[in-house]
């Protein structure tokens, strides 16, 4: 695994030294937009025009990050105007790679091997961390955006000709709602794993487990008197943004990342929760436990140097969620 530096490949993990052995995740590159008529993106981002079979999207299966952007595509039926491409789950030395084992689908745009010559068809001096998700533009032979968040508003607005408006992620009414508890999702829970993983001290580590369980609790709280983290009557980004974090947490944050407080499974109201976002209709299918587990326990070397993969937990994904009794509420909060 490394990184792009001038357009040259080095094969480097993160460096947790200069931060005390804390994990900084750094920041993204590519943020432009894509809009029904390519007016400018919400934040006056430079913007495209959608258009069926002009972009494509490279994810990864095992990454929580890529898994929202694949769930938007999902939900928003985007399947056949967006193509797409799963990167292999094993990361090694020369970064995502492409192949066709296990559910992996190669790259249909240019045939390349490797991730990082993605990248480099966009800027052939890329500086940075080569990530998924990424969407890229067929047309203009560019990344359009390789930032999860961005992504899952990308496909939830700008493909309005194409996609299933039936489903709206992000409600005008609940949208200050969705961004207060994305907020402390994404520092607590989603990037917290990751600060508990790849913490390199003590200290490092126990702090953001600290926070990651008491933000667990929170939610559990919250689920207990409402079906979904805001008062909607379905699943709203919010709650796809959680989801691909809770589903790989008894399976691999639980164990490989040391987040060994509880496991969601302890939680009885986040555990019917995460079933019943399971059991939505597309979900499953794009939930693929090879290529999470494989990922974790094989590509991250320092962490499990063995690469043996546990054969647990034995949790079984499809029994009733009994969340039905939670009524949603009928009308959205204004
Ligand atoms: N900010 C990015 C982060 C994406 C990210 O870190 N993806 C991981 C996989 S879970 C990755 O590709 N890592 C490769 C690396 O850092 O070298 C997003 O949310 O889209």
């Amino acid at each position: 695994m490394g990184l792009l530096v001038e357009g040259q490949w080095q094969d480097k993990w993160y460096d947790t030294k200069e931060n005390g052995g804390a994990f900084k995740r750094p920041t993204t590159d590519f943020r432009n937009w894509v809009t029904p008529d390519g007016s400018p993106g919400p934040d006056g981002q430079e913007a495209y025009e959608a258009e069926a079979d002009r972009y494509h999207l490279y994810v990864s299966l095992a990454c929580p990050w890529a898994h929202r952007a694949l769930i938007a595509r999902k939900l928003k039926k985007l399947e056949d105007v967006i193509s797409l491409s799963i990167v292999d789950y094993h990361m090694a030395e020369n970064g995502w790679e492409f192949s066709n084992r296990d559910g992996a689908i190669p790259d249909s745009v240019f045939g390349k091997s490797k991730l990082y010559e993605i990248y480099l068809q966009a800027d052939p001096a890329y500086t940075g961390r080569v990530t998924v998700p990424v969407l890229w533009d067929k047309k203009r032979g560019t990344i359009v955006n390789n930032e999860s968040a961005d992504l899952v508003r990308i496909l939830d607005t700008g493909f309005r000709e194409f996609a299933d408006n039936g489903v709206d992620l992000t409600p005008a009414a609940l949208r200050a709602d969705i961004d207060a508890i994305n907020e402390t999702v994404y520092h607590a829970v989603n990037n917290g794993v990751y600060k508990c993983g790849f913490a390199t001290t003590q200290e490092a580590y126990e702090k953001p487990f600290d926070a990651l369980f008491d933000t667990l609790d929170m939610i559990e709280a919250r689920l207990s008197g409402q079906r979904y983290l805001v008062a909607s009557q379905y699943p709203t980004e919010a709650d796809w943004r959680l989801f691909t974090t809770l589903i790989r947490f008894d399976a691999v944050y639980h164990g490989h990342f040391k987040c060994n407080a509880r496991q969601i499974a302890d939680y009885p109201n986040l555990f019917g929760y995460m079933l019943e976002l399971y059991q939505w209709p597309g979900i499953a299918e794009t939930v693929n436990f090879k290529h999470i587990k494989g990922h974790y326990y094989t590509s991250h070397e320092t962490i499990n140097p063995t690469r043996i993969v546990p054969k647990g937990p034995v949790q079984d994904l499809t029994v009733p969620h009994n969340r039905e009794r939670l009524e949603p509420p009928s009308i959205t909060a204004a």
